[in-house]
C-alpha cells in the first residue's frame, strides 16, 4: 500500500470545496481516520497528528466528496503512532488542564512606594471587591501596616495567632517581613510586588516627600545631592524616604554596606520570597505577566494609571544627577537592574515576545474603550477640576496628584465599574474597610513595642542590617 499525507494531497471531486476545510482525527486505537470539516478557526493540536496519518492510494481519495462531513479511511498501524498519538492527547490534555486552572485568590502584594504601586492596588481592590475576598487591613482601618516599622501580624484587624483565619489579599503600605506575613496569608498565596527605576523613583520621593527631615532644608535635588550627609540622618525615623527606598521597603537596611555578596544574598532574598517582580516602567507587559500567573482574564488587570503627577511638579534630570542618584541609591540600582533583566527572561521563556506584543495591544485597545466610556475629557485634571471630591486623590508634599472626573449619564452597572477605576487608594480602602466589617466597632489599639522587638529579631541576618 502506498502512502499519501492527508494534509497536502487529498483530492477533492468538487472544486467548490477545498480540502483545506478538513482535518483529520487519527483514532489511534481504532486505526481508523476520521475527516471533519475544520471550524472557522485554525485546528492546533490535534491537527499534527493528522499529518502522520496516511491514506490508502487505491483511488479512493479522488472519490471522496467533499460535502461528506465524516469519512473513515484505514490508518497505518503500528506500536509507535499509538504511543505518538497517546502522547501528544496527553500533552495536550494537561494544556488544557493548565489552562482551566481557577483564578488565584491568595496574594501577597509588597506595596513599594513611588513605583505605581496604587494602580496595581486599585486593581487588586476591584479583583477583592468582585469576588468577595477578605483584605489584611491595618487595625483600625488606616492606610498603612504601621510603615515604616517591619510587618507584624498583629497590625492586620481581625488577625489572632489562635484562630485558623486567613486573609485572601494583603496589598497595603508595609515594611516586608516574610515570617509575619506567612501568619495571616495562606500557605499557598501567591507573593509579588513592583520596582521602578530609582532614579525617577527618587525624582519623584523628593517632591513627594518634600516634608520630611532629608529633603525640607534641600531646595532641590540636586542641592540634597551636592552633599547628602548634610541633609540625611540615618537615625531619623523618616530617613528612608531619602535613600534606597525600595531596599528599606523589602525589608532591608537602605544604609547597608554594598559589597557583592550582601548584594547577592538580597537579592536571592527577594527572589526566594517573591514570584514575580514587576517592573513599573513596563507596566502593560507587567500586567500581562501578573494575569498569566494568577490565572485571570485581561478585564481583570486593565486599569488607569493612579497617583500620577502633573508634569508641573516633575523636573527633568541632566546627566550628572542621574549618576549621582544611582551611586546614592546604589543598592536600589542593584535589585532593579537584576530584576529588569529577569523579567524580559521570564517573559521569554513563559510568553514569548510576539505574544507579549498582542496582549499588550488587547490591553490597551481596552483601556482606551473603557477610557472614552468611563471618562469626562480625554483623561487625567488638576484636583481642583474633579467635580466628585470623593474621587479626589490625596495631594502631599510638594506634588501636584491628578484624578479623573466620571462621564456623566452612565447606567447603574457601568457607572459603578467606572467609578471603582478611578477611586483613589485611600477613599477605595475605607469602603472595603467599611464592608469588611460591617458587622464590627473598628478597634483601635496599636500593637505593643514588644511585640515588635520580639519580631525585629527576626531579621535575616547579614543582608537587612
Ligand atoms: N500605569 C502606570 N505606569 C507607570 N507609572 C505609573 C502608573 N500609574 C502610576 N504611575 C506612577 O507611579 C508613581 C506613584 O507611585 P505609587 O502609587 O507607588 O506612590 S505611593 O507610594 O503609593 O504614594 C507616580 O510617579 P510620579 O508621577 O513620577 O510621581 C505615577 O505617575
Amino acid at each position: 500500500m502506498s502512502q499519501l499525507e492527508i494534509s497536502t494531497r487529498l483530492h477533492c471531486s468538487s472544486a467548490a470545496l477545498r480540502c483545506t476545510d478538513y482535518h483529520c482525527f487519527c483514532h489511534p486505537w481504532k486505526h481508523h481516520l476520521t475527516l471533519k470539516k475544520n471550524p472557522v478557526k485554525k485546528p492546533q493540536g490535534i491537527f499534527p497528528i493528522c499529518l502522520t496519518c496516511v491514506l490508502p492510494t487505491n483511488g479512493l481519495q479522488h472519490l471522496l466528496p467533499c460535502r461528506k462531513v465524516k469519512a473513515i479511511y484505514r490508518c497505518q498501524t503500528g506500536g509507535l503512532w499509538i504511543f505518538l498519538s497517546l502522547l501528544i492527547l496527553l500533552l495536550v490534555m494537561l494544556q488544557a488542564a493548565e489552562k482551566l486552572q481557577p483564578p488565584k485568590r491568595d496574594i501577597v502584594f509588597l506595596k513599594v512606594h513611588k513605583s505605581a504601586s496604587s494602580t496595581v492596588m486599585n486593581i487588586l481592590f476591584r479583583f477583592g471587591e468582585t469576588h468577595n475576598l477578605t483584605f489584611a487591613f491595618p487595625i483600625g482601618g488606616g492606610n498603612q501596616l504601621f510603615y515604616p516599622r517591619h510587618f507584624l501580624a498583629n497590625f492586620v484587624q481581625g488577625f489572632s495567632p489562635w484562630s485558623p483565619q486567613r486573609f485572601n489579599i494583603l496589598c497595603h503600605h508595609m515594611r516586608f517581613l516574610q515570617p509575619e506575613v506567612q501568619k495571616v496569608v495562606s500557605s499557598s498565596a501567591v507573593y509579588f510586588s513592583i520596582l521602578r527605576n530609582p532614579v525617577q523613583l527618587m525624582e519623584s520621593a523628593f517632591v513627594y516627600y518634600k516634608g520630611t527631615s532629608a529633603f525640607s532644608r534641600a531646595h532641590s535635588l540636586e542641592e540634597f545631592l551636592s552633599q547628602p550627609y548634610h541633609y540625611y540622618n540615618p537615625t531619623n525615623s523618616d530617613s528612608h524616604y531619602a535613600k534606597n527606598l525600595m531596599t528599606f521597603d523589602f525589608g532591608f537596611n537602605p544604609d547597608g554596606e554594598v559589597s557583592a555578596q550582601r548584594v547577592q544574598l538580597m537579592l536571592k532574598a527577594i527572589e526566594a520570597s517573591f514570584d514575580l517582580l514587576l517592573i513599573s516602567e513596563y507596566f502593560d507587559e507587567s500586567m500581562v505577566l501578573l494575569k498569566e500567573m494568577l490565572c485571570w482574564d485581561l478585564d481583570s488587570v486593565v486599569s488607569f494609571p493612579l497617583n500620577i503627577r502633573d508634569s508641573s511638579t516633575k523636573s527633568p534630570l541632566p546627566d550628572t544627577i542621574v549618576e549621582k542618584i544611582k551611586d546614592w541609591n546604589r543598592l536600589d540600582w542593584e535589585i532593579y537592574i537584576y530584576f529588569n533583566r529577569t523579567f524580559w527572561e521570564r517573559i521569554d521563556r513563559d510568553i514569548g515576545r510576539e505574544r507579549m506584543q498582542q496582549e499588550v495591544k488587547a490591553l490597551r485597545d481596552r483601556q482606551a474603550e473603557l477610557a472614552r466610556t468611563c471618562l469626562q475629557g480625554t483623561g487625567s485634571v488638576a484636583p481642583k477640576d474633579i467635580k466628585d471630591s470623593s474621587l479626589r486623590p490625596l495631594q502631599h508634599g510638594n506634588a501636584m496628584i491628578l484624578g479623573y472626573n466620571l462621564r456623566q449619564g452612565l447606567d447603574k452597572e457601568m457607572e459603578h465599574t467606572c467609578r471603582r477605576l478611578v477611586t483613589p487608594e485611600l477613599q477605595y480602602s475605607s469602603i472595603l474597610y467599611k464592608k469588611q466589617f460591617a458587622q464590627q466597632q473598628p478597634q483601635t489599639q496599636q500593637p505593643s513595642p514588644s511585640q515588635q522587638d520580639n519580631v525585629l529579631r527576626h531579621r535575616l541576618e547579614g543582608t537587612q542590617n
